[in-house]
C-alpha cells in the first residue's frame, strides 16, 4: 500500500476495506488468531514523526490463546513493527518504538520459570525498540532488577534511558539503569529530540534500586544542566516516556510540564505513559499531549506529530493518536498487507517458534481443573456471581488453613485481600498452568494479627475509604496505591459516566453510543434495540479520551468496568459472640504495611505483631479448589 493512501485514509471507501477484510479473512493459518468480527478498521493518520507504544505487557508475548481479539503473539507485532518500519522508509518519516515498562508478573511465560522472566524477556528483546524504561514490576524482586540490569539494558544499550531508577553495582555505588537521558537525530527526517524516562514515586523497590521522585529529579542539577545543554532551538521535539499514568489527576507529569515550559515555551512534547492499564491520550497544552497504551498485549499505540506544523494550532492539528487492538486483523490491516505471507517476516517467525517451544517446554497448556463460566475481574459489580472476588471471598479464601500450628487460634478469621493482586479474569474452560498466573502471579505469603472484634472490623472498611490519589501517608511511607489495580480509576469509567449522562440529556442521539454494560439491567431495552446496529461489532475496548472517541482502531461493543474496593474481605464471624471476641485477621504480608497503617488511624494503641499464617498462596489455593469443586 502507497503512504498516500494512507495519509488521505479517512477517504478511503467502505468497500476497499470489505475487501481486505475479505482477503485478509481468506488467507491460511490466520483464522485462528484472529477476531470473529468484521467491523471495519479506522486508518491511522501518519505524519513526519510516528510512534508504536507499548506498556505493561507483564510477560503476555505468547498473545492471548483464548481471545482472539487479542490473539496476536509477540513475533507477529515484530513482522507487524517490520512492516510498518518499510512503510515509513519508503515515505522518508521517522516511525519510533517505545516501551515504558513492566514486563513481569501477569502470564506463566514470565512466571512459571525461576527466575521469574529468564524466558520471557529474552523474547521480549527481540522487538527492536528505540527507546525501553523500567516499571515497578522490574523493581519489587532483587532477581528482577539484576536481570534488567543484566540484560535488558545490554540489549538496548543507549535506547535503555532512566532519569530516576538506579541500580546498586558490585562497588555498592547506585549507577542509572541504562542513560539518564538521550538527545539524538530520528534517520530520515533528521528531527533533534530530548529525551527522558520516569517511573513514578514507587516506595517498594527492593534495596538493591533506588527511586528518586520526580519532583526530586527536576531540581537536580544534572538534569537542570541537561535542559540548559539542549536549548529550544537545538530541539524539535521532547520525548518524555514513562511508567507514569498520563491522566490528568495524576501530579508528577503535570509537575514536569511545568518546568518543561519554562524551559521550551513553545517545543512540540510527546508523553508516553503505563501503569493504569488503560488506553488513553491526553492534552496537557495546545504543543503537549500523552499517550498510554494499555496493558498485556491487548493494545499497540500509536502517536504521530506533524513536526512542520506552526502558529497557534489546536493539538488535533498536530497529534494524532489510535489503539490498535493487538490482533492480525488490525496489523495486516494497517501495514497494508493483504495476506499472512506478505506481512509475516523471518525474525517475527522466529520469535513465534521460541514463544511456542517455551510454552510447550513450561507445560503452560497442561490442564488442571476445568472452570464452568467465566468470573470477572470488573466487568460485573462485587456482588454479582461471577465476581472473581466475590467467588475468593466467599468460597475460595475460608479454604485457606493455617501452615504451621499457631497459639490462640480464633475461630473467627477475616481474610482481607488487595484486589490489586488479581490481575485478570477467570475463564471458562480448561484451567492450565498459564492461568494460575494470569489470575494471580503473586508469591504473597499470609500473615496473621488477632484483634478484638471490634477493631478488626474496621480495617477493610477504612482501607476502602482511603481515597486513591490523596491516600499517601508519607510519615509511614504507606501508600494506598498500590492496593487497588489502578484502571480503576481510569479516565474511561469517568467519561463513561459523562457519557450515559449525555444520552440522558440528548436521548435522540442513543443509537449512534454503544450500549454500555450488557449487566446493567435498566439498559436492557436499550441494548436490545441497539445490538440491531451493532451486531457486527464484538466487544471490546471503547475508549474515551482528550480527542474524543474515534481512536480504538476497531469500532467495539463497550464493556463497563465497574467500581472495586481497595481490599475484599472474606468473614467468617460468629454474630453470638460480643465486640471483644478475638479474631484472627489474616491478609498479606504484602500490606502488612496497609494493615497497621489502618489501626493506626483507627485508633488502635496496643503492640501488634504478626506470624506467617500460610505460605500457600492464593493462586495455589485457587487451583486446588477448582480441582474440588463445580464452579
Ligand atoms: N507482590 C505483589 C506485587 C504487586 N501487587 C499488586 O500489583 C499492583 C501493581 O501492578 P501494576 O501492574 O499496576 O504496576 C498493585 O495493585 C499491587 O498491590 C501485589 O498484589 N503483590
Ligand atoms: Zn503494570
Ligand atoms: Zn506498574
Amino acid at each position: 500500500m502507497q503512504l498516500n493512501s494512507i495519509w488521505t485514509s479517512n477517504k478511503t471507501p467502505v468497500i476497499a476495506t470489505l475487501i481486505i477484510t475479505l482477503l485478509v479473512f481468506s488467507t491460511r493459518n490466520i483464522g485462528k488468531k484472529t477476531p470473529d468480527s468484521l467491523g471495519s478498521i479506522r486508518d491511522l493518520k501518519w505524519s513526519s514523526i510516528n510512534f508504536l507504544h507499548t506498556t505493561d505487557t507483564h510477560g503476555w508475548y505468547g498473545g492471548h490463546t483464548n481471545q482472539k481479539l487479542y490473539g496476536a503473539d509477540w513475533g507477529d507485532f515484530i513482522s507487524f513493527t517490520e512492516n510498518m518500519r518499510s512503510i515509513a522508509n519508503s515515505q522518508n518519516v521517522d516511525l519510533l518504538l517505545v516501551d515504558t515498562g513492566d514486563r513481569h508478573d501477569g502470564n506463566g511465560l514470565t512466571d512459571a520459570t525461576v527466575p521469574n522472566g529468564i524466558e520471557a524477556l529474552p523474547i521480549f528483546a527481540k522487538q527492536d525498540y528505540d527507546l525501553v524504561t523500567i516499571g515497578n514490576h522490574e523493581l519489587y524482586l532483587y532477581e528482577n532488577s539484576k536481570q534488567e540490569f543484566d540484560f535488558i539494558v545490554q540489549e538496548y544499550g543507549n535506547n535503555y534511558i532512566s532519569s530516576n531508577v538506579e541500580y546498586k553495582n558490585n562497588d555498592g555505588d547506585f549507577e542509572p539503569f541504562g542513560k539518564k537521558y538521550k538527545y539524538f537525530t530520528t534517520p530520515n527526517q533528521k528531527a533533534r529530540i530530548l529525551s527522558f524516562a520516569f517511573l513514578f514515586d514507587f516506595t517498594r523497590n527492593n534495596e538493591g534500586t533506588k527511586v528518586t521522585p520526580l519532583e526530586d529529579v527536576i531540581k537536580e542539577k544534572w538534569f537542570l544542566e541537561t535542559l540548559k545543554k539542549h536549548p529550544g532551538q537545538d530541539v524539535d521535539l521532547i520525548v518524555v516516556f514513562g511508567h507514569i499514568p498520563i491522566a490528568h489527576t495524576w501530579k508528577e507529569l503535570l509537575v514536569l510540564h511545568q518546568v518543561l515550559r519554562e524551559y521550551y515555551p513553545e517545543t512540540k512534547i510527546q508523553y508516553f505513559g503505563g501503569h493504569s492499564h488503560i488506553r488513553d491520550f491526553t492534552i496537557f497544552d495546545s504543543n503537549l499531549t500523552g499517550l498510554q497504551s494499555g496493558r498485556y498485549c491487548e493494545s499497540v499505540g500509536w502517536v504521530s506529530i506533524d513536526l512542520s506544523a506552526t502558529g497557534d494550532l489546536s493539538p488535533q492539528k498536530i497529534f494524532a493518536r489510535s489503539y490498535i487492538d493487538f490482533n492480525l486483523n488490525s496489523f495486516l490491516h494497517h501495514s497494508g498487507q493483504s495476506s499472512i505471507e506478505e506481512f509475516e517476516t523471518e525474525a517475527g517467525n522466529n520469535v513465534t517458534r521460541t514463544i511456542n517451544l517455551v510454552r510447550n517446554k513450561l507445560h503452560l497448556n497442561d490442564v488442571l481443573g476445568h472452570v464452568n463460566r467465566n468470573y470477572y475481574v470488573d466487568y460485573v459489580p462485587l456482588d454479582h456471581p461471577q465476581n472473581l472476588f466475590k467467588l475468593l471471598a466467599d468460597q475460595v479464601l475460608p479454604t485457606l488453613q493455617p501452615t504451621q500450628a499457631l497459639k490462640n487460634q480464633s475461630d473467627e478469621r477475616i481474610f482481607i485481600i488487595n484486589t490489586g493482586s488479581i490481575r485478570y479474569d477467570l475463564y471458562k474452560g480448561p484451567y492450565t498452568i498459564d492461568t494460575r498466573y494470569i489470575v494471580s502471579p503473586f508469591e504473597n505469603e499470609w500473615a496473621r494479627i488477632t484483634l478484638p472484634k471490634s477493631i478488626a472490623i474496621r480495617i477493610g472498611p477504612f482501607l476502602n475509604k482511603a481515597g486513591y490519589i490523596l491516600s499517601q501517608d508519607k510519615d509511614n511511607e504507606i501508600d494506598n496505591r498500590r492496593l487497588l489495580p489502578l484502571h480503576q480509576y481510569s479516565q474511561r469509567l469517568k467519561q463513561e459516566q459523562q457519557l450515559r449522562a449525555k444520552l440522558e440529556e440528548e436521548p435522540e442521539k442513543k443509537f449512534q453510543y454503544p450500549a454500555f454494560s450488557p449487566f446493567f439491567s435498566q439498559d436492557a431495552e436499550f441494548q436490545n434495540e441497539a445490538s440491531i446496529t451493532r451486531q457486527k461489532l464484538s466487544k471490546g475496548y471503547v475508549t474515551h479520551d482528550d480527542f474524543g472517541d474515534d481512536g480504538d482502531d476497531t469500532p467495539h461493543k463497550p464493556v463497563i468496568n465497574f467500581p472495586i474496593t481497595n481490599v475484599v474481605e472474606s468473614k467468617q464471624l460468629d454474630i453470638e459472640t460480643g465486640e471483644h471476641a478475638l479474631v484472627d485477621v489474616i491478609y498479606y504480608k504484602f500490606i502488612e504495611g496497609n494493615i497497621l497503617w489502618a489501626l493506626k488511624h483507627i485508633g488502635y494503641d496496643e503492640k501488634v505483631e504478626s506470624e506467617l499464617y500460610s505460605t500457600t498462596y492464593l493462586n495455589q489455593l485457587l487451583e486446588v479448589f477448582v480441582q474440588q469443586n463445580e464452579i
